[in-house]
């Protein structure tokens, strides 16, 4: 035995886990869903694998194959440049982390060096968002923190293969919302309004290859995901892990065709934790460079995320306060950041 600690909503908290490595999971320990499975069946599985596991994969979900490809080619592409070129996009020169992030720049795990991955980020813009386009809706929010243009490195077609794959991604999100409110026993459009301009975040990751003896740092650490859900496109290398409620890490290996899904921290909060918020990181001892696409999908940043009334059972209180989405984005990201250490107590 021994201690895990990490930063979640509720400070840096401390887990028991049972041993550093991790071993091969059994068929529902993550469950396999197709989002074309009958509606009930659909809402049953959905049910059991946020309320029980927070990890799933998700077949069936409609994203065009050669969309995935094609972001991961790009993916390649942009890491495969020098450091030099690839800085001319450094986070730091964007208020709100968008761009090129450099290895070891953020630590998710308290006890170890800070992750070896490099990554590139992009957030939330109208232009890129098919559905707002479509009715014009608007959002303020441009007084959060979070809000703001991307930055795109100057590579011929990249900024198309990444909005392509992002609107594709984001319709997807808003249907798991549509049916995660149905889940919560929620009218199927409970979410929409509040995820019409949302905080969505992709990031391009780049794990190079470690060593199995060189526990010092991990491609990620060990740590909850902020927003409502992340889709995760895995790519090939089998690296991420999940830290089960025995305190065991599990092997999450991408099946082809899916998606890994899972919940974040904020909707584990506007759910008092019937949903579950699950520990995860990425250790790459395969050899191999890996590449993944994670999407993160948040409520819109000027939403206030106060407990949904109907998850509170009889005399039950709500375990935590409001918070503005944006404001609380922020908090937890740039805490994340080395150079922001003193940010940690906060968040
Ligand atoms: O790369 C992965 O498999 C997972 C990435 C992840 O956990 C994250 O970016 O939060
Ligand atoms: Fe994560």
């Amino acid at each position: 035995m021994a201690n895990l600690n990490f930063v979640s909503f509720s400070g840096t908290v401390q887990r028991e886990i049972q041993s550093d490595t991790a071993r091969s999971a059994s068929f529902d320990e993550i469950p396999l869903i197709s989002l074309k499975a009958p509606k009930k069946e659909l809402l049953d599985q959905l049910k059991d694998a946020c309320t029980r596991v927070g990890f799933f994969y998700i077949k069936d979900h409609g994203v065009p194959a050669d969309k995935i490809e094609a972001i991961f080619s790009m993916a390649e592409k942009f890491f495969a440049q020098e450091k030099e070129v690839k800085n001319k996009i450094n986070y730091k020169k964007s208020k709100i982390l968008r761009g090129y992030e450099p290895p070891a720049e953020v630590r998710t795990d308290e006890n170890r060096k800070p992750d070896v991955n490099e990554a590139f980020n992009w957030g939330y813009e109208k232009e890129l968002d098919p559905l707002c386009h479509a009715t014009e809706a608007t959002a303020e929010w441009a007084d959060n923190p979070m809000s703001g243009p991307n930055v795109w490195p100057d590579m011929p077609e990249f900024k198309n293969v990444v909005s392509r794959y992002y609107a594709e991604v984001l319709s997807l999100a808003r249907g798991m919302i549509q049916l995660f409110a149905q889940v919560l026993g929620l009218p199927l459009n409970y979410f929409d309004e509040l995820v019409s301009a949302p905080g969505a975040m992709g990031r391009l990751i780049h794990y190079p290859p470690q060593s199995s003896s060189d526990t010092d740092a991990l491609g990620i650490g060990a740590h909850t995901d902020i927003e409502l859900f992340t889709i995760l496109a895995p790519g090939t290398v089998p690296a991420l892990q999940i830290l089960n409620t025995n305190g065991e890490w599990i092997q999450a290996p991408p099946i082809p065709g899916t998606f890994v899904v899972n919940i974040g921290d904020m909707l584990a909060r506007w759910t008092n934790d019937r949903f579950v918020s699950t520990v995860h990181r990425v250790w790459n001892i395969t050899g191999q460079e890996r590449i993944s696409v994670p999407f993160f999908f948040g409520a819109n940043y000027d939403v206030t995320i106060r407990t949904i009334e109907s998850c509170l059972k009889d005399n039950e209180t709500s375990k935590y306060e409001p918070v503005l989405a944006g404001d609380y984005v922020w908090k937890r990201l740039s805490a994340s950041r080395v150079d922001q250490q003193e940010l940690r107590a906060a968040a």
